[in-house]
């Protein structure tokens, strides 16, 4: 991962810090002291406060003998990091369960990001509205539409395990440089397309394990 900021030598992030900075990035913006300390931030994410100084000196931001972090300074700094002062618009493919809900789920604004159509196959999906938007038809010729329109570059696939395959070739074809891909499934894309994988059920392990250690 690597920091871009214009004025300073990109930074190198290793990807255990960078997801860290994620999480951190989170409960800052729940937050509503002004300042932090090391040893809140470790506390709630279940970390030591060393780690937290540590992948802090990634963002070069310092924090107060006594007092702490300053907050808004350090969500100005992290959100530069994941570009979040850019909106970036988004399509969803497939407007079932998890779509549907994606669609309608208010705390993209706060990271920068708006849904901008829900595309479906299913006749009876199609033309109904989720939230404020109206379920296109999955065709080429609707999701060239919208991609040129608003510019889009990140695609979330939500159908079946069977089609997201498919979905992700049609997707690429027509200009989406990044995926984000909930179906359970090992998705081939060419080489420069980011591709991340959203597995929930990592998170319920996590659970497992942790109770099992009690
Ligand atoms: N990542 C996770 O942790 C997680 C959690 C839950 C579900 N899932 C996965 O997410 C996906 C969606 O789950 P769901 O519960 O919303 O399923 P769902 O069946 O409710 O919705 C899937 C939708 O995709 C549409 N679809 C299927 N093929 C299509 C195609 N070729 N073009 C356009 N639309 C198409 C269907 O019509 C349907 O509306 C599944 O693959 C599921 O396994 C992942």
């Amino acid at each position: 991962m690597s920091n871009l900021k214009k004025d300073r030598k990109p930074l190198e992030i290793p990807k255990p810090t960078f997801e860290r900075l994620k999480k951190y990035l989170a409960l800052l913006l729940q937050e509503e002291s002004e300042y932090i300390s090391s040893e809140g931030i470790a506390e709630k994410l279940n970390i030591t406060p060393e780690q937290v100084r540590k992948d802090f000196t990634y963002i070069n931001i310092k924090g107060k003998p006594k007092v702490g972090y300053h907050i808004p300074p350090l969500i100005n700094e992290l959100s530069e990091l994941f570009g979040i002062g850019v909106m970036d618009n988004i399509i969803i493919v497939g407007a079932g369960n998890l779509g549907s809900a994606l669609a309608k789920y208010a705390g993209f604004k706060k990271i920068g990001v708006r849904v901008v159509a829900i595309f479906d196959n299913d006749p009876v999906k199609i033309g109904s509205f989720v939230g404020e938007l109206s379920v296109l038809p999955f065709s080429e010729e609707n999701l060239k539409r919208v991609i040129k329109r608003f510019k889009v570059k990140i695609g979330v696939i939500c159908v079946t395990e069977e089609s997201a395959q498919e979905v992700a070739n049609v997707l690429v074809r027509n200009g989406i440089k990044a995926l984000w891909n909930f179906a359970p499934v090992t998705l081939k894309v060419p080489p420069g397309i980011v591709l991340e994988n959203q597995d929930i059920t990592t998170g319920v392990l996590t659970i497992k394990h942790l109770l099992e250690k009690k």
